[in-house]
């Protein structure tokens, strides 16, 4: 997008004036601060990533920019003016628009309707259908997005949802775009029609302020990267300035080395047992054993058959039909307490509906499973706090104050508190839905060594991933599942990255994620 950068040859191109300037900007949260004095520009036309660890305040920044928070101090400046602080309405109307992670879509209206939401043009009292449709079909135009505009939300795939989504802040006037991990989940394909349309924005002098975990992503992508570190801005430069290795040092302050440990060979006995799983629509037909002590997973691309599949396994929903075994006792499908009691663990991929009570504290959340299994009803903070610290620990849960309630921790410290939760409860076997969803490059290395640590204490881990990276960099062998039914089964030291994509379905795989640097001999 813009020139490359060679200032000793020639004079730098005229760049033009930021949109949004912050000044200084500090936030604390109950006395610590989560922003310490952090300054950095948004220009028109320019894609601007905001990198960082969990935890490192990007999300805390883009809120102050959107009016979510008042900063404690420093200053938003924009269209020239500033602002110590913005309300959410102030920043809509200076042009500042969100897209957030989750959809804030009505799905049972029309595309046309949503694109047009708070903006309907009237006639007589009445909404003018017509004026709306034709409208709604320009925006959509202008952006390069071709959907039908009487099509029912519902009825999209994530990414026109969020297509609707971008298209609908532009239409309100959205001069500068912020993306809160729009591409986390998807697949390569779909990933790439949300860049296109970043490129798009871009191209139509739109500042797009673009927060992600993907470092390939965002080096292909961005024109400019903003690092975040506990707050402050450790590195700005022109994306052609960074590499993916002095990126990472950026944000972590230091390499990251995942090392992969020898793989031992796994007890004889069969911890979890999966056998002719079928549910009439996502899953056909799935037979899985892992023994005691060993990680399979189950590879498919982003939304096919992992989401089911926890809802089988875990017991939230029953299955049409098919049998299934914990250390070789058959459970009934549909009956959590059963499982449980057998000493499997479930861990969703979905932690914000699914997998934590936002309300309660971490503690609470931490120990919420292992008080459940031993009928524990009392809380008294102290006990609890000390029984939640060595999992917080092992788990390396990052707070600003001692014990918030988990709705406030970073995404990435959310994903470990869940971990913790149930992992923390010495389980047989596990099943793991997408356990690195949102972690940042030194939190994946550690989840996955506490995976490897499962596996050693004899646990049967089943993975299920969309990332061809992690299950080769955790499990012993795979299998890779395509429109719910499993195409081939694969050695994980037989079988190269090219060859899971190729039998997934040709690239539909999570995009890469951060890679830490791999070290070890996989035997
Ligand atoms: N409302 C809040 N109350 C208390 N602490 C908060 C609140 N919002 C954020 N924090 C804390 O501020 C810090 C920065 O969080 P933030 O969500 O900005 O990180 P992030 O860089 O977006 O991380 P991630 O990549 O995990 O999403 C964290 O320690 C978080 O717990």
């Amino acid at each position: 997008m813009t020139a490359p950068l060679d200032n000793a040859v020639e004079a730098p191109l005229p760049v033009a004036p930021p949109v949004i300037r912050v000044r200084g900007v500090v936030k604390r949260f109950g006395g610590a601060a989560a922003l310490k004095g952090v300054s950095v520009d948004f220009r028109p036309g320019e894609i601007h990533a905001l990198m960082g660890m969990n935890g490192a305040g990007k999300s805390t920044l883009v809120q102050l920019l959107a009016g979510v928070h008042a900063p404690d101090a420093g200053t938003i400046e924009v269209g020239g003016a500033a602002h110590d602080h913005l309300t959410p309405r102030q920043a809509r109307r200076l042009g500042i628009a969100t897209v957030p992670q989750r959809r804030e879509l009505v799905l049972g209206l029309t595309v046309a309707e949503n694109v047009m939401l708070g903006a309907l043009p009237g006639r007589g009292g009445f909404v003018d259908r017509r004026a709306m449709r034709a409208t709604a079909r320009d925006a959509l135009r202008q952006l390069g997005i071709d959907l039908d505009v009487d099509r029912t939300v519902a009825d999209l795939t994530v990414p026109e949802q969020t297509m609707v989504e971008v298209a609908r802040e532009v239409n309100r006037g959205g001069d500068a775009l912020i993306l809160d991990e729009p591409t986390a989940c998807l697949g390569a394909e779909d990933a790439e029609q949300i860049r296109a349309l970043v490129r798009r924005l871009s191209a139509a002098g739109k500042a797009v302020i673009y927060i992600s975990h993907h470092i390939d992503e965002v080096l292909g992508l961005a024109d400019r990267l903003t690092v975040l570190r506990d707050g402050e801005v450790v590195a700005g430069a022109a994306a052609g300035e960074m590499d993916e290795r002095s990126l990472v040092r950026a944000m972590v302050g230091r390499e990251v080395v995942s090392v992969r440990p020898p793989r031992r060979a796994p007890r004889p006995e069969v911890g979890l047992a999966l056998t002719g799983l079928r549910d009439g629509r996502f899953i056909e037909h799935l037979d899985v054993e892992v023994r005691r002590g060993e990680i399979v997973a189950v590879l498919g691309p982003a939304g096919d058959a992992q989401s089911r599949l926890f809802d089988l396994v875990s017991g939230r929903r029953r299955p049409g039909g098919g049998a299934f075994a914990v250390d070789g006792r058959a459970v009934p499908f549909g009956r959590v307490g059963r499982s449980l009691g057998a000493g499997l663990r479930c861990v969703t991929g979905d932690r914000r509906t699914l997998g934590l009570v936002p309300e309660l504290s971490v503690d609470e959340n931490v120990m919420l499973a292992h008080d459940r299994l031993h009928r524990r009803r009392l809380h008294f903070p102290a006990a609890l706090a000390r029984r939640a610290a060595p999992l917080r620990e092992a788990y390396k849960v990052r707070a600003l104050q001692r014990n918030p309630a988990v709705g406030r921790l970073s995404g990435g410290n959310q994903q470990k508190v869940l971990l913790a939760k149930w992992l923390g409860t010495d389980p047989a076997a596990c099943f793991l839905e997408e356990p690195t969803n949102g972690v940042d490059v030194a939190a994946m290395a550690e989840i996955h060594a506490l995976i490897d640590a499962l596996a050693d204490r004899g646990v049967a881990v089943l993975l299920a991933s969309s990332s061809a990276e992690e299950v080769m960099r955790l499990a012993a062998s795979v299998l890779a599942v395509r429109g719910g039914r499993a195409v081939a089964g694969f050695d994980v030291d037989a079988v190269t990255r090219e060859e899971l994509i190729a039998a997934v379905l040709g690239g539909a795989l999570r995009e890469p994620q951060p890679r830490p640097a791999l070290q070890g001999d996989p035997t």
